[in-house]
């Protein structure tokens, strides 16, 4: 097999492409992770990309993208993640995988999603991540970090997950082009604070990250004296 088709050789460069340290024990997860999707798409529909070197790229390297950027954030610090909408886990897999010292919960609506993550919990032995069977306005948290990717609007995600942000938490929404429709139609209650733009590995398209936070109004006792 080439280097050009071989799946291991092509996350290895990825990884390296974006900083990342990925020990051969990560490395096996990532893939695994790949090929249990492959296997429950079979059966459940877990994700609409089924083929394995788009799964590789949209899905894998375009999760693990975020990876720095989130780690930048959060400063290597053991923080609570939920990520909202995860569908088949991502970027909430990847993310667990990628950072043993996050807590991962990945919530869905879909009980066969939540199920699917549960199931790869076990499998990939990661006692970080967890999949919930819920609706994200359902939960409290509260998480440091709430993420998502091709979820909703800004507005619909914040004001939906607003319930489980900790005080003083971000949310990460995981975005292609900048939304500067989305950005503008943000509620008051929530600002933006940096979009962050990503370079994907194998990926000629825009993507970027959108950071938000709750918005303190000036005199208000959250924002000190
Ligand atoms: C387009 S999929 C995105 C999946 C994944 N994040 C990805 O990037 O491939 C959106 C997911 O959001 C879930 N969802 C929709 N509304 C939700 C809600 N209120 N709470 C939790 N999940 C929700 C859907 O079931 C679906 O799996």
């Amino acid at each position: 097999m080439s280097a050009a088709s071989d799946p291991s050789a092509r996350l290895v460069a990825a990884a390296a492409a974006l900083g990342i340290e990925l020990g051969v024990r990560q490395q096996e997860q990532l893939l695994a992770y790949l090929e249990l999707i492959a296997k429950w798409n079979k059966v459940y529909n877990l994700t609409a990309v089924r083929d394995p070197d788009e799964m590789l790229v949209q899905h894998l390297f375009d999760s693990l993208a975020a990876v720095p950027a989130l780690r930048r954030q959060t400063g290597g610090r053991a923080v609570r993640l939920l990520d909202v909408g995860s569908g088949a886990g991502l970027p909430g897999v990847v993310i667990a995988v990628c950072c043993p010292e996050i807590h991962v919960d990945c919530v869905d609506t879909v009980g066969k999603k939540a199920a699917f993550i549960q199931q790869v919990a076990v499998q990939l032995r990661l006692p970080n991540l967890r999949g919930l069977h819920d609706r994200v306005e359902q939960l409290a948290g509260p998480y440091e970090v709430v993420s998502s990717r091709a979820f909703a609007s800004l507005a619909d995600f914040v004001t939906w997950s607003e319930g489980a942000l900790a005080a003083g938490g971000v949310w990460l929404a995981m975005k292609g082009k900048r939304p500067d429709a989305e950005l503008a139609a943000l509620p008051p209650a929530a600002e933006a604070f940096h979009v962050e733009q990503l370079i994907v590995p194998e990926l000629s398209a825009e993507r970027c990250i959108v950071w938000m936070r709750r918005r303190i109004e000036p005199g208000s006792p959250a924002a000190g004296s």
